[in-house]
């Protein structure tokens, strides 16, 4: 069995991933983590903090907050627990974090667990190398209205992809507000749409002279997100130290 601990149990993913976690036959959820004590019944005991469980522990799932980042990675180091973190919106010196302690433990990071959005990665490098030259590269992405980061992880992940491809040669535009300038070449713009309760949309949009075409993923539910932390999780309690994203998840027999 894989001990797993959900840490932000009480978000809205959190509830799915327990949902969902409770049907895995191979896992099973030792502790939940949250600064809300929802009154719901939990068959393991929630804690505040990571360092008030004293059981045993194979992987921590991190669908949280950003401001939890130096505590998860603090013990997961302390007891060399492996890592799938799933929050989004770090700063780069947390990121800079993420990275330095997968010198010494396995973590996963992804900023979309969701098939079809790390499928869509590996087809955009292809199209954005065929397109860069007489088309517009435009991203944006929606989201519910309780989602406290902007843009979303997804669009800096696509945005990411697009300018590692051409070289890092463009900048990121957030919205066009207060702009007296026209476009300019080397721009990706990034737009952001929060409303109801969409899972999540994200679309490519590449404008060209009377033409354009769009890349386009949209969730459906949030259920997807939590069965790619599953899989990630079980790909992680296997892995060696080191940084890996869903695609190597693809990569192997997971
Ligand atoms: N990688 C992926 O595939 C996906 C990633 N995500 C990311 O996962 C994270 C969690 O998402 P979701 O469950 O929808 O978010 P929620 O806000 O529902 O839950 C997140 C947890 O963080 C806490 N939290 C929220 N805001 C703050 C704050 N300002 N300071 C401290 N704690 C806070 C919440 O507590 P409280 O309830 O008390 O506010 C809750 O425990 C987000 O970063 C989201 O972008 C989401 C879906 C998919
Ligand atoms: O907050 C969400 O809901 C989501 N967050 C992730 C992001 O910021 O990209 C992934 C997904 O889009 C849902």
């Amino acid at each position: 069995m894989i001990k797993t601990i959900i840490y932000g149990v009480n978000g809205k993913m959190g509830q799915i991933l327990n949902k969902q976690l409770l049907n895995e036959k191979d896992m099973e959820i030792v502790a939940g983590i949250d600064r809300s004590m929802l009154d719901v019944k939990r068959t393991y005991p929630i804690y505040n903090s990571l360092y008030e469980y004293k059981g045993e522990v194979d992987v921590i799932i991190d669908f949280s907050h950003p401001s939890y980042l130096e505590q998860i990675i603090d013990y997961s180091l302390d007891r060399r627990v492996p890592l799938v973190i799933a929050t989004t919106g770090f700063s780069e010196e947390q990121f800079r974090k993420i990275k330095m302690a997968s010198e010494y433990i396995p973590i996963l990071y992804s900023s979309n667990m969701s098939l079809g959005i790390n499928i869509l990665t590996r087809i955009l490098s292809q199209i954005v190398k065929i397109l860069n030259r007489d088309f517009d590269i435009e991203i944006i992405e929606k989201h519910h209205n309780k989602k406290t980061d902007a843009p979303s992880g997804t669009a800096y992940l696509l945005a990411d992809i697009i300018n590692e491809t051409l070289g890092n040669s463009k900048r990121y535009i957030y919205g066009r507000e207060g702009n007296n300038s026209k476009r300019e070449n080397n721009e990706i713009g990034i737009h952001s749409i929060r409303g109801g309760t969409i899972p999540g949309e994200h679309t490519i949009i590449f404008a060209g002279s009377d033409e354009i075409i769009e890349l386009k993923h949209t969730a459906l539910s949030k259920k997807i997100y939590a069965q790619g932390a599953i899989k990630a999780a079980r790909f992680i309690v296997k892995a060696k130290k080191g940084f890996y994203t869903m695609d190597d998840i693809f990569n192997s027999n997971v």
